[in-house]
């Protein structure tokens, strides 16, 4: 266990430099140019990227630092300096325990598989690759495999194939698509449990990046460096799975499935692209004026339909896995190159994926499924708390709860459903719409009774036809410097 607090002066050209270590942060005192003011920096451990004393007596240490002016985004310092000789053995114990406690419970020079979407988001991903997220992994000394993919399902074609145990985490470089595509790929693999257990991790580059934000909240979510450090020091998280299943082929999904009004705002609305995100409130209000039911069956297997009860739920979860996994204090079980076992921890070596068991015909017959009988405008189900920045669908969304999150829309006055957009970004509707419904769910069952709407998994485009969907618990894996999502959602005051 290193040293709650340590000191290092270093006395270049007779101007001191000093280090202090207390047991949360890296502070340091150092004069700007010869003669200038001194500079100060005080940041948490879990920032500090490496610290070294290399041959030639030169002391390095690389952090990164909150801008107060730019958003308070990360930003990356490196701080060099000569030592004199008989410095050299106080100099190595304080990187020696800078080292030890900055890295405490996580592995060091991390093995990442990173994809670069050029094509994602705005196309600066890879120009942000190389200006801001390279120089911070080579700080950080890990060791990074990089493909810049060429096409659709290229991320899918690679992680079919991934060396399971050869990575410690698959980094994306675009939007929840490529992630979808990763996860679809790894379901593919030839040891599916295994090579899913390979925590994956999001840095921000594309149009839509919900997990970004669920993962590191609204302040850091958006932030490259944030999530750059995220790859680097982040705990792997065991997270549910779904498997969904339309016409017979079985896909993997990891966000959100959608029907109705809140599908069609974003797929029915595609050829209005060149609007940006202003085409989302165009389709919404569109849809709120048509106001029309989706006309489906849905069946749902419930764990849970109290409102009340799901949110204590929710804070007790919460507060748990915050308290077991504050940031430097938990094990890293990547720290020996074997990835975090998870949910299904006992089928380790099997060759295919979980059997699915809420999959036939008709299961109302079964314990707990009930059918939802009133006309229904849109059905929202899926896990992690914001869908987009701005909304946050599933406030009491947790990443391994062994279930899905269902919100079923009825049909409702048009008055209604425009305040359903106050607060959405706070998940407000959740106390305030009796209309909506929420469901803790272990599965669920739609069949459509029109053509005309759309389904959206994981924000991919699927026929409006019968699918079914099933959770498997702890499937996947992601990295987390919480243990959990990093929102909050509180009651009504
Ligand atoms: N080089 C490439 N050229 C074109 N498409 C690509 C390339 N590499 C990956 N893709 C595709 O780009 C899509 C990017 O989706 P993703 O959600 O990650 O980013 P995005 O910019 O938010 O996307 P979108 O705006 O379409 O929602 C993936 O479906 C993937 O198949």
């Amino acid at each position: 266990m290193a040293e709650a607090f340590q000191q290092l002066v270093l006395d270049g050209d007779g101007q001191s430099s000093t280090f202090t270590l207390t047991g949360s942060t890296l502070q340091v005192q150092r004069p700007v140019g010869r003669k200038g003011p001194q500079i100060q920096f005080e940041t948490p451990l879990r920032q500090v990227l490496w610290a070294e004393l290399s041959e030639d007596n030169t002391f390095n240490v690389s952090f990164l630092n909150k801008k107060k002016k730019k958003k308070g985004s990360l930003s990356l310092i490196h701080i060099t300096g000569p030592i004199k000789d008989n410095e050299r053995e106080n100099v190595a114990d304080f990187v020696k325990a800078l080292m030890d406690s900055s890295y405490q419970g996580v592995s060091q020079r991390r093995r990442l598989m990173l994809l670069v979407n050029p094509r994602s988001g705005p196309g600066k991903a890879r120009s942000i690759y190389m200006k801001k997220i390279e120089p911070l992994f080579r700080a950080a000394r890990c060791e990074v495999d990089l493909t810049y993919t060429t096409h659709s399902k290229h991320a899918t074609e690679l992680a079919r194939s991934l060396a399971v145990g050869h990575y410690d985490a698959i980094v994306t470089m675009s939007g929840d698509g490529l992630i979808y595509e990763v996860l679809n790929g790894l379901a593919e693999h030839a040891s599916p449990i295994q090579a899913l257990q390979t925590p994956i991790t999001p840095i921000p580059t594309g149009s839509g990046n919900g997990l970004a934000y669920n993962l590191l909240g609204l302040h850091e979510g958006g932030d490259v460096s944030a999530a750059a450090l995220n790859a680097i020091k982040g705990k792997p998280m065991p997270i549910d799975l779904f498997s969904v299943t339309q016409n017979g082929q079985r896909t993997l999904s990891f966000m959100s499935q959608c029907i109705g009004l809140m599908a069609e705002l974003d797929l029915g609305t595609e050829h209005l692209r060149f609007m940006g995100n202003h085409r989302f409130v165009y389709g919404f209000v569109r849809g709120i004026a048509r106001n029309r039911a989706c006309p489906v069956k849905l069946q749902i297997k419930v764990a849970e339909s109290d409102k009340k009860a799901m949110f204590q739920s929710f804070k007790e979860t919460r507060a748990r896995a915050i308290s077991n996994s504050s940031p430097q204090l938990v094990e890293d079980s990547t720290a020996d190159g074997n990835s975090e076992t998870n949910g299904n921890a006992n089928a380790k070596d099997s060759t295919s994926l979980p059997s699915l068991r809420f999959h036939e015909e008709d299961p109302v017959n079964d314990e707990g499924w009930i059918t939802f009988d009133k006309p229904v405008s849109y059905i929202y189900a899926g896990k992690g708390p914001f869908v987009s920045r701005d909304f946050m669908q599933f406030p009491v969304s947790l990443p391994n709860d062994g279930c899905i999150d269902v919100v079923v829309q009825e049909v409702a006055p048009r008055s209604q459903m425009l305040s359903a957009m106050d607060g959405a970004e706070k998940g407000i509707p959740y106390w305030k719409l009796e209309s909506q419904h929420y469901f803790k769910a272990k599965a669920y069952r739609v069949v459509p009774h029109t053509s005309a709407s759309c389904l959206s998994i994981d924000g991919e485009k699927y026929p409006f036809e019968p699918y079914a969907l099933e959770v498997h618990p702890g499937l996947g894996a992601l990295l987390s410097p919480y243990g959990t999502y990093h929102t909050d959602f509180d009651a009504l005051s």
